[in-house]
């Protein structure tokens, strides 16, 4: 299986508020670096995954309504624990969906699988793979 990954990096504040987290209650920031990878089983006509600009594009532009907020306050959060596992599915699916949009090219719609991974410190990262469908 063919991969290739990009990278971007996102500073968010959230609270995750149950008692299972802890300090982690209260409001506080986070830097996460975003990595996400694209598998295909065989390389494209011009023996490429995907183009890596046109992925650090799509990466970027996930990553954009999200960059600088207060995650609390976005309706689409509303109610949920915005954990570094579900921000890792969040970002999966519209990364998914983009490349079903033809975002990554027609090329990018035939992809095997993708992977997110939130890397929250140098200690600690959560991930989400799945299938383009
Ligand atoms: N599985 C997850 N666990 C935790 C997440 C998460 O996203 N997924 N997030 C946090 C906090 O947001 C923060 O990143 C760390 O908080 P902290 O309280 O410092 O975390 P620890 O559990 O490592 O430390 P303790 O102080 O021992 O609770 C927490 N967990």
């Amino acid at each position: 299986m063919y991969c290739v990954e990009v990278r971007d990096r996102i500073m968010i504040a959230h609270s995750l508020p149950d008692p299972f987290f802890g300090p982690a209650q209260g409001l506080h920031g986070a830097t996460f670096v975003v990595d996400v990878a694209f598998f295909r089983e065989t390389l494209t006509a011009q023996n490429v995954v995907v183009d890596i600009g046109a992925a650090l594009d799509v990466l970027k532009q996930t990553l954009q309504p999200l960059a600088y907020q207060n995650l609390d306050t976005l309706p689409i959060f509303a109610g949920k624990l915005t954990t570094t596992e579900f921000l890792a599915r969040h970002i999966f699916d519209a990364v998914s969906a983009a490349a079903r949009d033809g975002a990554l090219g027609e090329d990018g719609k035939a992809l095997a699988k993708i992977r997110v991974t939130l890397q929250e410190t140098d200690l600690a990262r959560a991930s989400y793979e799945g299938t383009v469908d």
